[in-house]
Formats: C-alpha cells, sequence, structure tokens
C-alpha cells in the first residue's frame, strides 16, 4: 500500500508495517478502511437482537421490540435487520442462502460448540464468513490469506470438523477446504481483526464488549506501540454511509519516515499484562519505548509479583494503579525522554471515569492550523486541548520529533 500519507515496508523485528510518506500532523486523517469481512462477536444464540446483522447499527429500543425490524426470512429472529436495504444487501452478499444454513446448522446441531465459550461461538461464525467470502470474493479471500498469522493445526481441529459433518461450503471453493486452511484462517483473524464496540451508553461501568469483528485489507498492516501515535476511530452508529469503515487519525504530529503505530487495547494496562497480551494474542514480545522503560520497573509496579496478586483482584491489577503514576512521576524528573509517557497520558488519555479511550485532535483546519478539540476514540467525548492556544499553536512538546 502506498497513500499520500503511509507507505508499506518492511521493518526489522515486526513484519511489514506502515511508515509516514511525510511529514504527517496531529489530527490527519491516515486511512479510511473498509472491511472486507465483518462478522458479529454474539454468542450463536442470542435472545435479543440488538444490532442490525447487515450494517451492526444499533437497534433502537423501539424498533428492536416492534415490527419495523426486519427478519431473515429463512432464520428469522435469529438475524434482524434494521431496513428491508440492509436485509436485501445481506441477503445477496453475507446473508446468502449457505451462510444462512451453516449458522442455522451450528446453532441446532452443535450443542457441544453451544457450551464452549463465547469467543470459540465468534470463531465459527468467522469461519462462515471467511468461507463465504472465498465463494463470493475470491480476490477479497486472497487479500485475508496474504495477512499475517501463522497457522496453529491443533486449535482449529475442534471447528473444522463441526463444519465438515454440519455445513462444509459448497464444492464450487476456489480453494480447497482443509484442516490447514481453516488454521490459517483462525490465525489471520487472530491477529488483524478489528473490533467495533458496542455504543458506550450502554455500559456505565467501563467494560464495553464487542458488538462486531472486522478485517480490514489496509489497516491491518499497523503494527503495535503501547503509546502510538495514531488511533483509529469508528462511527458504526452515527456515520450516514459507509458506516463500519474505520478511520485513522494522527495523534500528534510526526515526521516523514516514522513508523506510524497503534494501540492493540486501551494504553493504560500495566506493563506485565501488556506483555502477557501481547504474547497470547499477536504472538509477539513488545520492545517500545515505554516498554523499555517500564521493564526496569520493579516487579511490584509492573503488576507481575503472583504472591501479591488474589485472584479476584486480577482485572484491578491489569490497570496501571497508583504506583505505576508514582513510578511516572519520579521517572519523569529524570527527563522526558527516559520517560515520555507521563506526558502522554496527561495530554492523550480521556479522563472520562472508566474509559481509557485515547485523545486525538479534529482533523487540521482548511488553512492548516491544527484543530484544538480532541475526540475520544472510545466514548467519542470532545474536548478543548489545554496545551493547544487559541489560534492552534501548540506548546513544545516530547512526542513530535
Ligand atoms: C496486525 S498485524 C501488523 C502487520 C504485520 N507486521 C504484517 O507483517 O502483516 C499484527 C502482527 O504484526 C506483528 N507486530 C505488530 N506490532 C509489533 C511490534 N511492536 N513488535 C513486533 N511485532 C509486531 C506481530 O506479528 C503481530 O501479530
Amino acid at each position: 500500500m502506498s497513500s499520500g500519507f503511509l507507505k508499506r515496508t518492511e521493518i526489522e523485528g515486526r513484519g511489514r508495517g506502515l511508515v509516514a510518506s511525510r511529514p504527517l500532523k496531529a489530527g490527519e486523517i491516515v486511512l479510511r478502511d473498509s472491511p472486507i469481512l465483518l462478522y458479529s462477536a454474539l454468542p450463536l444464540i442470542n435472545q435479543s437482537s440488538v444490532y442490525c446483522s447487515n450494517c451492526f447499527r444499533t437497534l433502537s429500543s423501539s424498533s428492536s421490540s416492534s415490527t419495523s425490524v426486519v427478519p431473515c426470512p429463512s432464520c428469522s429472529h435469529h438475524h434482524v435487520f434494521c431496513s428491508q436495504n440492509c436485509l436485501s444487501a445481506a441477503l445477496a452478499s453475507s446473508h446468502s442462502p449457505w451462510p444462512c444454513q451453516a449458522l442455522s446448522r451450528l446453532r441446532d446441531c452443535a450443542p457441544l460448540l453451544l457450551e464452549q465459550p463465547v469467543e470459540q461461538q465468534v470463531q465459527a461464525r468467522f469461519l462462515v464468513a471467511a468461507y463465504h467470502l472465498a465463494l463470493y470474493s475470491p480476490s477479497q479471500f486472497q487479500i485475508l490469506l496474504s495477512l499475517e498469522g501463522a497457522p496453529d493445526t491443533t486449535t482449529a481441529q475442534f471447528l473444522h470438523s463441526l463444519i465438515s459433518s454440519l455445513c462444509p461450503p459448497p464444492s464450487t471453493l476456489p480453494v480447497p477446504f482443509s484442516l490447514e486452511l481453516t488454521a490459517a484462517l483462525l490465525a489471520k483473524d487472530k491477529h488483524n481483526a478489528f473490533g467495533l464496540m458496542e455504543p458506550c451508553s450502554l455500559h456505565n461501568s467501563g467494560q464495553r464488549a464487542v458488538r462486531a469483528y472486522g478485517i480490514y485489507p489496509n489497516a491491518s498492516f499497523f503494527n503495535h506501540d503501547c503509546l502510538p501515535n495514531a488511533c483509529r476511530f469508528d462511527y458504526v452508529d452515527t456515520a450516514p454511509d459507509h458506516n463500519t469503515d474505520i478511520i485513522v487519525r494522527m495523534i500528534h504530529d510526526v515526521p516523514q519516515g516514522r513508523e506510524i503505530c497503534l494501540s492493540y487495547f486501551p494504553v493504560n494496562e500495566n506493563y506485565a499484562s501488556r506483555q502477557r497480551r501481547l504474547m497470547e494474542d499477536y504472538g509477539f514480545t513488545c520492545h517500545c519505548d515505554r516498554c523499555n522503560v517500564e521493564a526496569n520497573w520493579s516487579d511490584r509496579e509492573n503488576g507481575d509479583d503472583e504472591d501479591l496478586v488474589q485472584e479476584e483482584e486480577e482485572e484491578e491489577e491489569e490497570l496501571m494503579d497508583e504506583d505505576d503514576h508514582d513510578q511516572m512521576e519520579s521517572s519523569k524528573g529524570q527527563g522526558d525522554t527516559d520517560f515520555p509517557h507521563a506526558y502522554f497520558f496527561l495530554r492523550y488519555m480521556c479522563d472520562r471515569e472508566n474509559c481509557w479511550g485515547t485523545l486525538a485532535p479534529l482533523p487540521p483546519k482548511d488553512d492548516g492550523t491544527a484543530s484544538n478539540i480532541m475526540e475520544c476514540n472510545v466514548c467519542g467525548n470532545l474536548k478543548d486541548d489545554q496545551m493547544t492556544d487559541a489560534s492552534g499553536v501548540e506548546d513544545e512538546h516530547p512526542m513530535d520529533d
């Protein structure tokens, strides 16, 4: 991929990545990407459908309980749509006869699958969607196969045998249906899927679930950094069209040639939790600047002293606690180059309770000056950037160069 903003290149120890083709400004939109594949993140059987099965918009509470919701004529309440248009679009693509029947068979004839954690049921949904993509758009299926992710046939065995016995893809599949292919697909999904979150208002606790997952052909090349310089936004419920596109905006200025990275999860997690997650979910050890600093913190501050961690406190421990913040404060005195994240947290982390979203400025104004309005990529909150003056001129800060 090469655009006016980003160039794809090989990066030592990280595979392919995206670097700035020219100096990039805070707030600039560097990528707008449409999914090649979208699938629900809900269990196979869920009583009340909250989202349209085509566009994944939230069904309004009035429409979800009334006749204005349009059900699939074959599987009825299992797949409902926000409009006749969405139903027609789905019947001609993602919810055509084979995926509709395959999901029905998995729901009705695989009691063992329904006993598995939701994660595995969602993987079954992904496989149906991926095999359907092979039938429906072989070229996009090839793009999916070209993404990063090494197959693991052991973990794929259970789902592969279910699909081959209950709902094998039609013989017109352009690639041989095999355990190896199923394993490869699951690996692509694990390393590359982006979650489209449910609306913030559904949960006050800050624990937001994912409503759907998408595979985005260009955004899949962003590598991870625990102090990202860009973040992604989605507007599933508010965008008038292409509502499942994701938009990546710069958090702050970066020079030409700098790698552009996202954080694969909220930036407030502590070192031990981040490293665990990156290894388990993405198969790598992070050596970013923030990790290099935090690797030298004591075990206690990093949250990996098992004697101190009670089972029931685990979730809380995964977030940065007061000790971490004390470490930040003391390290800050050693110079900003040793510890840029105190500045990052202050300026770019949403301060709304339990949000933990990242803030990026709105796109620059027409005359090129930076916007002083910051938008949170989780709760959508807009706030004035205290560190940009009214004319859009920013304070000098350590993350620009
Ligand atoms: C979404 S893909 C990113 C693009 C990928 N590098 C590629 O070549 O297609 C995620 C995978 O990239 C690699 N990766 C991402 N960030 C990394 C980092 N900071 N250090 C090492 N590897 C990284 C890991 O293999 C991870 O599973």
